[in-house]
């Protein structure tokens, strides 16, 4: 017995010498690892200094009182479960200790058996307590991550990073394919942090210009330069308090990434048009599908910031790699989609999710999202059992439609969008626009496959720059997956 409970540390807070030798004798002999404080202010100390399982702890001492080392317990929040020690005519204040969160109290002379039964209650109350703060916590972070759908070992894995680094205040960068879920995941470490109660600011990297950053970054007062009708604040300062979500942050130019740098080391910002400078308090999640190696090679990202956004890098796999998660996503757009369009329940044949699960899906989840609600508009009765049109043809048109439909930042962010939209450059034969996305898609795949997708490379073969491969991949939503893919299938 006294080799199981050595584990157990109890604290002896007792002025009187006599007092102090006899309780320890005794919890000696029960097998407890014992310590002792002759005073209040030492007791504190010990209590502050070693892990303490339970307290045995006298009402009168000099220094501080066992009331006042109780205070200080209770204002702490220290789980410690106490067990007052009073003599007997001291009744009435051993109540007022129960009152204020003491486990037990016991009078003296203390009897060996009272001890020991109080003690072990009290341990026993504090593992059970520790419990059910384990359980509630695990209902709070299956509550927060309950949008993110997926039974996946895959996906399991990164929920489970996710809840390890949210507890934390560390910066976190996202890695992963278009419409796999990154700012879903964002946004559930925002709300299972400690910034929870505070601002999730969304910030789109890819549409900030150098010459509006400043403003839109730290803000502006009134006046500051032509057409700054209204103060701005910034969106570091909008952010105080909570998150601030850097989306597409591998589309910052080096100008703002320079700036970014600098907030990150200093937490300060300062509008424009003001001297005043404005502490920030935020935590940093960001986000790319870029691979960062090649951008910092290529000198079109700074090594330092990279460094201070990925203090810890959370990978989403794309949903190639997580098949299994397919056809519970499917069903649950699927019921989604009904119930908020007041249709009948629907289902899928079992040979169209064995379509859907064979599928690449280049453009991820969101893809999946539209092709499930395409397929309930086009049902022919309650089950579903054909798909609208080739799925590979559904993904570079998918593409541009979700975009549209994915959540977006709030308006004022997205003040400077990138201008990719179909119905700018429609053609007027649809069958024509059909062909030609083929043909370019076609030329394009080839290419960035035999490239190894590598996008410099890729852009040479093409004979364009760069920046129009990339809006090129980005608008028919394969980018580096095509690659995969074609692996994939060979
Ligand atoms: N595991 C999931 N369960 C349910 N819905 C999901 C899941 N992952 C993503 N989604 C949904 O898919 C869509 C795309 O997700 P999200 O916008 O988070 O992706 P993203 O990786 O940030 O995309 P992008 O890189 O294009 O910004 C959203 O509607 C989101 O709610």
């Amino acid at each position: 017995m006294r080799a199981r409970t050595t584990e157990t540390t109890v604290l002896i807070a007792d002025d009187s010498a006599v007092m102090r030798t006899l309780i320890n004798h005794i919890i000696q002999r029960l097998g407890y690892r014992s310590m002792v404080a002759e005073d209040g202010i030492e007791c504190i100390k010990k209590l502050e200094e070693h892990k303490i399982d339970v307290l045995l702890l006298d009402i009168n001492m000099p220094g501080k009182s066992g009331i006042e080392v109780l205070s200080y317990i209770r204002e702490q929040e220290m789980s410690v479960p106490v067990i007052m020690i009073t003599a007997l005519d001291d009744i009435s204040q051993a109540v007022q200790c129960i009152k204020m969160g003491a486990y037990e109290y016991l009078t003296k002379p203390v009897e060996k058996d009272r001890l020991e039964i109080t003690v072990k209650n009290a341990l026993s109350e504090l593992s059970l307590r520790k419990k059910v703060q384990r359980l509630e916590k695990e209902l709070v972070q299956k509550d927060i991550f309950r949008k993110i759908l997926g039974e996946s070992p895959a996906l399991k894995t990164c929920i489970d990073q996710a809840m390890h680094v949210m507890e934390t205040d560390v910066n976190v960068l996202i890695n992963g394919e278009s419409g796999t879920g990154k700012e879903l995941f964002a946004q559930a470490i925002h709300h299972g942090s400690k910034r929870s109660k505070g601002p999730f600011v969304t910030i789109n990297c890819a549409a900030i210009t150098n010459e509006l950053a400043d403003s839109l970054l730290f803000g502006h007062v009134k006046g500051s330069f032509t057409g700054a009708n209204n103060d701005h604040t910034g969106f570091f300062e909008q952010a105080d308090g909570g998150t601030i979500f850097l989306d597409e942050i591998g589309d910052m130019s080096l100008e703002i990434q320079a700036k970014v740098l600098r907030v990150l080391q200093e937490r300060i910002v300062r509008k424009v048009g003001e001297k005043k400078e404005r502490p920030v308090d935020f935590r940093l999640i960001s986000a790319t599908h870029k691979d960062f190696t090649d951008e910092i090679e290529n000198g079109s990202f700074r090594a330092d910031l990279y460094y201070r956004l990925e203090e810890y890098p959370l990978y989403i796999p794309p949903l190639r790699e997580r098949r299994e998660d397919i056809a519970l996503l499917a069903r649950h757009f699927l019921e989604s989609f009904c119930t908020a369009n007041n249709i009948e329940p629907l289902s899928f044949s079992e040979s169209v999710l064995e379509e859907l699960t064979a599928y690449d899906w280049p453009g991820n989840i969101r893809e999946l999202q539209n092709v499930v609600r395409r397929s309930a508009i086009n049902r022919r009765g309650s089950d579903i059992t054909s798909l609208p049109g080739q799925l590979h043809h559904a993904a570079p048109l998918q593409k541009t439609t979700a975009q549209n439909d994915a959540p977006q930042p709030p308006s004022e962010h997205r003040t400077h969008e990138q201008p990719t939209k179909a119905s700018e450059h429609a053609p007027e034969d649809p069958a024509a626009e059909t062909s030609l996305r083929d043909a370019e898609l076609h030329a394009i795949t080839r290419a960035y496959t035999s490239c190894g997708g590598n996008q410099t490379r890729t852009a040479k073969v093409l004979g364009i720059s760069r920046s129009s491969l990339y809006r090129k991949l980005k608008k028919y939503g394969i980018e580096k997956n095509i690659t995969l893919s074609v692996k994939h299938e060979s």
